[in-house]
């Protein structure tokens, strides 16, 4: 569905990602662990359009997406709930859902029946129901994470880029979080998947990278990558 081959990136002459490849089937969670500063917030930024890669390429769905715009790649069908909750502060939570369908209105796939998925969204995402007519800026931190990932929902995506969606919340709603990751790949949903909590992504997780120092290290099924005692030892101590 996603396969991003031999890809670099990086910031000016600061180069980030040094030849990384990543595979994420259809209907799969895939996980891309390592410390901060590793390069996976780059890696989903260059997936999405959001930086020009360097070097590589991807592909999403057998198409050629790297080197393209952001909202050409969201036609595509590849939605970004990108690191740091960037809502729209001022406009309800209903309207914020509704502009992640905008790709889908403007572009050339099949518009679906927009209502219906607000509804679905909703019923997804239960605090947001509650807070519909909210504006997105009076949510709490935890509930305008969960307003970046219904809004990513609210494209019908191929693939979801999840960057760190458990960042900055209370140990609750981490659980909350993880619970909706569940649920979405319950669905059928494809995720690439970025988290802080290692251990919790992996047993979500079907298969998982390990990025290190803008190199994938090690990769392999989340269940051996869970029992590795390197990958242990580095990022499974503790957390959650
Ligand atoms: N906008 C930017 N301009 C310049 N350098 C950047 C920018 N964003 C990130 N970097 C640098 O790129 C490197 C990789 O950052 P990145 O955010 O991809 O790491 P990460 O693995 O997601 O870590 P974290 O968990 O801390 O977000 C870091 O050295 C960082 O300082």
């Amino acid at each position: 569905m996603l396969t991003i081959h031999n890809l670099s990136a990086g910031y000016g002459k600061v180069q980030v990602l040094h030849g990384i490849s990543i595979d994420v089937p259809k209907g799969q969670v895939v996980t891309l662990i390592g410390s901060n500063g590793a390069g996976k917030t780059t890696t989903m930024r260059a997936v999405s359009g959001m930086i020009a890669p360097t070097g590589g390429e991807i592909h999403l769905n057998g198409k050629r997406i790297d080197g393209l715009e952001p909202y050409h790649i969201a036609r595509l069908g590849l939605a970004h709930s990108p690191e740091g909750r960037r809502v729209f502060a001022t406009m309800s939570v209903a309207d914020n859902l509704l502009l992640g369908a905008f790709p889908r209105l403007t572009g050339s796939r099949p518009k679906g029946d927009v209502a219906a998925d607000l509804e679905k969204a909703m019923a997804l995402f239960p605090r947001l129901q509650e807070r519909r007519t909210q504006l997105a800026g009076t949510l709490s931190g935890g509930e305008q994470q969960m307003l970046a990932m219904a809004r990513a929902v609210m494209l019908n995506p191929e693939v979801v880029l999840l960057d760190e969606p458990s960042m900055g919340l209370a140990p609750i709603l981490v659980d909350e979080v993880f619970r909706i990751i569940e649920r979405l790949k319950a669905a059928g949903t494809t995720m690439l998947l970025v988290e802080q909590f290692a251990a919790a992504a992996l047993a979500v997780a079907d298969y998982g990278y390990v990025l290190e120092n803008g190199r994938i290290a090690v990769h392999g099924r989340a269940e051996k990558l869970r029992n590795d005692p390197a990958v242990k030892a580095a990022y499974l101590g503790g957390g959650h």
